[in-house]
């Protein structure tokens, strides 16, 4: 695998999407499982951003038309949940407003995975998941996964990401050890975060919807928003753990070190290469 360390070209991108989401603030409806919710809209508030969980299918038509970007997580999936992800998913994309799947423990079932599947259709802007979500969504076929955690390393998925992101049209993130980013052609790995994040429940959810909020402010380089998204996730993250006595410290402190960033951090932490 290549591996091209490129600090300069992406660090100064990395603080300027966070400066603007800081600045703009932009609205994200998420409509995401509830077990991350609390996490989801914290992470959001600490960058900048304004979440809004707003779920019922009754108010997406008023609500979605006036948001900047979605996230939609599947991960406590019901049949009830459902029409409302596929509605605002339907109403983004053609508002032309980018939104994120996160195909959250999408082998747990047949009805998921089928759910994961017909909302690819709907154009997400973004996929993402960790290595197991998106090699069980690339070929369509559950494997031996069946809960919220991977079984893979995310650079076991970089083909599944390829594949998925050329038959979508969407850019794939594989969140892990490495970040791994791709259009189906570049594939861009972020080295930031810490491994005790895996410890902590809905931090794969949270970047899902961070990267929403990058998405928002700059909906045209979806791929340079995601690296983004997933680099400052990551440094906060590295941050906290060096104030974290365990993984519930370090939910505290990974949210205190996001809202706390600072140009010169940011500048010295990013580790973005190109890896294809
Ligand atoms: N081994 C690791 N080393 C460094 N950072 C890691 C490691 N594992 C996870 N991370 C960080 O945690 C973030 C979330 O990744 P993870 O793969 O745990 O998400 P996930 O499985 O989707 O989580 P969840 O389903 O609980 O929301 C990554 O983007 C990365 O910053
Ligand atoms: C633990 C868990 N179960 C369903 S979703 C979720 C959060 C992490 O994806
Ligand atoms: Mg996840």
């Amino acid at each position: 695998m290549e591996s091209k360390s490129e600090p300069n070209e992406w660090s100064s991108g990395v603080w300027a999407h966070l400066t603007a989401v800081r600045q703009r603030s932009p609205l994200v409806q998420c409509i995401t499982n509830f077990v991350s919710m609390d996490l989801v809209a914290n992470t959001l508030l600490s960058a900048g951003a304004s979440p809004a969980m707003v779920h019922s299918v009754v108010e997406i038509p008023d609500f979605t038309p006036h948001i900047q970007a979605l996230c939609v997580n599947v991960g406590t999936l019901t049949p009830n949940w459902l029409p409302s992800m596929k509605a605002a998913a339907e109403l983004a994309s053609n508002l032309g407003k980018p939104w994120v799947l996160d195909p959250a423990a999408v082998s747990c079932s047949g009805f998921r995975l089928k759910a994961c599947l017909e909302l690819v259709e709907l154009k997400p802007t973004v996929i993402k998941g960790n290595g197991s979500e998106i090699i069980a969504l690339s070929s369509a076929s559950p494997g031996q996964t069946k809960g919220a955690d991977s079984s893979h390393e995310s650079t076991d998925a970089i083909e599944a990401a390829k594949s998925l992101a050329e038959s979508s049209g969407a850019i794939v993130a594989v969140s892990g050890a490495v970040d791994i980013v791709t259009d189906g052609k570049k594939v861009i790995g972020v080295h930031n975060g810490t491994k005790m994040m895996q410890k902590i429940t809905a931090t794969g959810c949270s970047l899902a919807g961070l990267i929403a909020a990058f998405l928002a402010i700059d909906p045209l380089r979806a791929l340079e928003a995601t690296v983004s998204a997933m680099s400052v996730f990551g440094i906060a993250g590295e941050l906290g753990v060096a104030m974290a006595k365990g993984p519930g410290s370090l939910r505290m402190h990974l949210i205190d070190s996001l809202y706390g960033l600072d140009e010169t951090t940011v500048l010295n932490l990013v580790n973005i290469t190109r890896l294809g």
